[in-house]
């Protein structure tokens, strides 16, 4: 790809001291791996690496915020959708190692409109993921093949069946390509969304967007597993970012998997639930208990002590949710859950606008979301809950030295 142009990090233009940032050799070409000094090691600040085999935002330990944005392509013009992924890549190689985007916020030629939209000025990396996929529209919309890459839609992005219960909102579903950005600071993931749809303007248009926070999930076992809006801790049985052999054998997509461009990638699926608050709330301690089969306040499964001991699923109500998304009710399917509560006000009749913003990574939907949720179709949670709106992306690899998002699609 295209150099990124030299920027300031966001700490520098206010002044902060260069000994508290260490930036690697590269780091004016803005792709570089970008560390910093002990104060911010392992805290909210620091920069995630933005190369590497496989896209940050994944097996990435889940920061608190969520910023979604699912897009639109307004252009049949193949050449452009490729120059904005590029663009898109440089820009997001700066952020999310704390710099801004271009020529910066401010020092630029005051008759034009700076690069950089400027909210995110003094604030640090918070370690800000931005994570690509591909809908299945991208490949074909209408029976068109736009940007002739019909040939090499992945058997594994295939378009989801419809579950019972589902009202999914067109208006909330679907778009032809979906970012995911992830940060502890929640300006800091706005931010980049922002910037991302304003370098697409005249390529993409934002279909739909969900902002979350209070992670319910958790890709870290050692550390405090966070609560749902119902209260329940969430996250307790998720695959660990150090364990590569499930990772390998559930999330990363393979060479051998049908599709060569996807080695190393990961489907995503994102799912917005609204959960009936109200409701939930009149319903008692033990059917709550019953209808997840864990106890609300340690998070143990029926008829255990501790949270992190075995589930014993026969001792659970046959409908209880963890029972039915279990693997061992599954054929062994796992998922990589990384989702956010959400509230968005109320909805006109005094009931809380809120839910679950359900994102999950997987190998393949067919053998992982899919045969989760057709499961779920007997779950007595559904009494609480509904599908609203939906996606499903393919999420290449990482980017590499000198690549781009969806370098090895468009290649
Ligand atoms: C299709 C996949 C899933 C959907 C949709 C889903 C919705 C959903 N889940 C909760 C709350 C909890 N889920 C828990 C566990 C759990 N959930 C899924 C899958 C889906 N959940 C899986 C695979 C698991 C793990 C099962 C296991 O292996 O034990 C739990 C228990 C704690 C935990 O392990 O995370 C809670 C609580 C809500 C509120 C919800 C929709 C709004
Ligand atoms: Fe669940």
């Amino acid at each position: 790809m295209t150099e990124a142009r030299p920027g300031l990090s966001r700490r520098r233009m206010l002044g902060f001291s260069g000994a508290s940032l260490v930036v690697g050799a590269a780091a004016g070409a803005g792709l570089d791996r970008v560390a910093f000094a002990d104060e911010d090691k392992g805290g909210a600040g620091r920069a995630v690496p933005f190369l590497g085999p496989h896209q940050a935002g994944i097996a990435t330990p889940v920061q608190d915020r969520l910023h979604f944005a699912a897009f639109d392509v307004t252009t049949g013009d193949r050449e452009r959708l490729v120059r904005m992924l590029k663009e898109w890549t440089q820009a997001a190689a700066a952020m999310t190692a704390g710099r801004p985007v271009g020529d910066g916020a401010v020092g630029g030629v005051a008759v034009a409109p700076p690069d950089d939209t400027g909210e995110a000025l003094g604030l640090p990396p918070s370690r800000l993921t931005l994570t690509i996929g591909f809908g299945p529209s991208l490949f074909e919309k209408d029976g068109e093949d736009r940007f002739g890459i019909k040939a090499r839609r992945p058997p594994a992005l295939v378009d989801l069946p419809h579950f019972p219960g589902d009202a999914l909102e067109p208006a909330r579903s679907g778009g032809d390509i979906a970012v995911q950005a992830c940060a502890d600071d929640p300006q800091v993931a706005v931010h980049a969304i922002r910037n991302l749809a304003r370098i697409g303007f005249g390529v993409v248009a934002v279909r739909w967007s969900q902002l979350g926070f209070g992670k319910t999930s958790s890709t870290t076992p050692g550390a405090q597993t966070p609560r749902n809006l119902f209260g329940f801790k969430d996250g307790t049985e998720n695959i660990a970012e150090t364990d590569d052999e499930l990772l390998g054998r559930h999330v990363w997509a393979g060479k051998g998997d049908g599709s060569d461009w996807m080695a190393g990638g990961s489907y995503m699926v994102a799912r917005r639930i609204r959960m009936h608050i109200e409701t939930w709330d009149r319903t008692s301690l033990r059917e709550q208990e019953d209808i997840f089969g864990r106890d609300k306040g340690e998070g143990a499964p029926v008829g255990a002590r501790k949270e992190r001991d075995a589930p014993v699923l026969a001792k659970m109500k046959p409908d209880a949710h963890v029972r039915l998304a279990h693997p061992d009710s599954n054929g062994g399917a796992r998922i990589l859950r990384r989702g956010y509560s959400f509230t968005d006000g109320s909805d006109g009749l005094g009931r809380l606008e809120a839910g679950l913003f359900f994102i999950a990574f997987q190998r393949d939907p067919r053998t992982g979301f899919i045969r989760v949720q057709s499961s779920l179709a007997t779950d007595a949670l559904n009494e609480y809950i509904q599908h609203v709106g939906s996606g499903v992306f393919a999420c290449p690899p990482g980017v590499q030295k000198g690549g781009f998002w969806g370098d090895t699609l468009f290649a």
